[in-house]
This record gives structure tokens, sequence and C-alpha cells, in this order.
């Protein structure tokens, strides 16, 4: 895999001075396939307390496969994950699975339940909270991701897609988790409500120091919240990096990717945030 510099000028793990930072999620040689096709083989990524990280690569690359062999959702052929200093057995842990947070694409929240329902899931199974104060902390996860306390009484398809995104923000939360993973975030809202979502994610990482790992299509988040950028592709991580290093990556689809017009465009809308 090939390893740049961020955009301070650092490396992630600290390599070229000062202490090395430790990774809070460390994946080796992930082999991951179905059938008899692999889709990841022998993959390598850290992921770092307090960043940031994009996860990009074209459709059908396998950034959703990744994430949820992370998550224990899928079995892995080969290769170890080890999260918060635990080596992640097959089948996953219940405690550690409490440190994370997952907002699934389309939000996926349950229909039938209100967004402080929602958000409650999460704590009847891990907490044994009463009531009343599972409530109170419902309310709190609603206004901590922008909504109002009176949206927790709502139901989902009385929310608009930003707001559906933010009650699944709130359920990711629900736990007090110290990463989150994120699967297209931005996709299916428009570019004011997108950098909305965006400013939150950025204002959480900084309020709660939270550890944000994001899949995503979306050239304007690369530009505005994200530290560093991990690429998947040809079943590995092809390069990982701040923009500066992707547009010097020398690879078809990066450069398509991070040179191409679209790309210019979001570098350019970058500049009149
Ligand atoms: N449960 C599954 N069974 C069989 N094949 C699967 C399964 N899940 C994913 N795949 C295959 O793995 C490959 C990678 O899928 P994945 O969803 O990770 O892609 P992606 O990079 O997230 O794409 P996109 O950007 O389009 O969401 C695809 O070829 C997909 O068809």
């Amino acid at each position: 895999m090939e390893q740049t510099s961020n955009k301070s000028g650092k490396r992630p793990d600290g390599h070229g001075g000062g202490k090395a930072k430790q990774p809070i999620i460390s994946v080796r040689g992930l082999t991951v396939g179905f059938g008899d096709k692999p889709i990841l083989q022998n993959l390598d990524l850290d992921i770092y307390r307090g960043e940031v990280l994009a996860v990009v690569g074209a459709s059908g690359a396998g950034k959703s496969v990744l994430t949820r062999a992370i998550l224990g959702l899928l079995p892995r052929r080969e290769g170890q994950i080890v999260a918060f200093g635990h080596d992640l057995t097959e089948g996953g842990n219940p405690e550690l699975e409490r440190r994370w947070g997952v907002l699934f694409q389309q939000g996926a929240l349950f229909s039938g339940l209100t967004v402080a329902d929602n958000i409650m899931v999460p704590m009847r199974e891990y907490l044994d909270l009463p009531e009343p104060l599972m409530e109170i902390l419902a309310t709190m996860k609603v206004e901590l991701v922008g909504l109002r306390a009176a949206d927790g009484i709502k139901y989902p398809s009385e929310l608009s897609g930003g707001m559906i995104k933010r009650a699944a923000l709130a359920r990711a939360l629900a736990l007090d988790p110290e990463i989150v993973f994120l699967d297209e975030p931005t996709s299916g809202l428009d570019p004011i409500s997108a950098a909305a979502f965006d400013r939150l994610i950025a204002d959480l990482r900084e309020t709660l120091g939270l550890t944000v790992v994001m899949v995503t299509h979306d050239l304007d988040t690369l530009h505005a919240i994200v530290d560093r950028i991990a690429v998947v592709g040809e079943k590995r991580i092809l390069v990982e990096g701040d923009i500066a290093a992707m547009e010097r990556f020398d690879h078809p689809w990066v450069r398509d990717y991070f040179s191409g017009e679209r790309a210019r465009a979001a570098g350019l809308s970058e500049v009149s945030r």
C-alpha cells in the first residue's frame, strides 16, 4: 500500500517525528470473498483516534464489504482485526460493539418507531436504565444532531431526507461510541443539506473527540472535513493520504476521480465555503 503524508504534512501514524500514534482499529491481511470470488485480498488498514477517514473507491470495489467485515457483520477468510486493543474473533464482541456506532446507507430507521424510540433501540439492547432516563438521553441525542426535541416523537415518514440522516446519526451515537462508521452519509441530500451534515460531523468530532470512518463518493465532503482518504481498489488499499497525495498518485481511477472535472469543481467550491 502506498502511504503518503496528510494535510498537516505529518503521516497519520506519526512516523517522521514525534511519538507514534496507536491505531484504534488495525486491519492486517484481510481477505473476504463470496463463493470463489475474492472481494478483498490481504488488505491492511489503520484507523487513528480522532481522525475523519474516508474510504473511497469505484462502485463495487468493496468499500461496504470492508466496513462490514471490520464490524464483524461479514465473515473473513483470513486476516486479523484488532479493535481497541482486542483481537476480534469471528462473531464479534458485545462489549466492543458498544464502542462503535453505525449509520447505514438510507438511515435504516425502523419505520414503525418514533425517532426517540429508534434511538432507544440500542439503549434497550445494551444498557439497563429506567425508561424515563432513556427518554431524557434520547432527547439529548436528538438535540445533539441539530434536530428539535419535538422531532423525537415523529415517525421517519414525517422527516425530510436530511432529518432522517440526523436521526440515524443520533441512533448511531446512542451509546456514546468512540468511533462511528457512516455509509454514504450525504448521498441523496441536496448540496446545502449535505454541507450542513458535513459541518455536523466535523462539530461532533471536535466536541466529542469522535473518530469517524465514512464510505463516501462525495468530493465536497472529502475537501471539507476529511483528514485522510483510503482508496479501495484491486482488492486492497491502493493508496492512503490527503487530497494532495491522491492528486499525485498515478493510477487511472485515482487520477480520474481526484483530478477530473468534478474534482476540480469540488476543489473550487471548497475555496468558496
Ligand atoms: N452478501 C454478498 N454476497 C455476494 N456478493 C456480495 C455481497 N455483498 C457484496 N457483494 C459483492 O462484493 C462486491 C463489493 O461490494 P460493495 O458493496 O462492498 O461495493 P462498494 O465499493 O461499497 O460499492 P458502491 O460504491 O456501489 O456501494 C460487489 O461485487 C458485490 O456484488
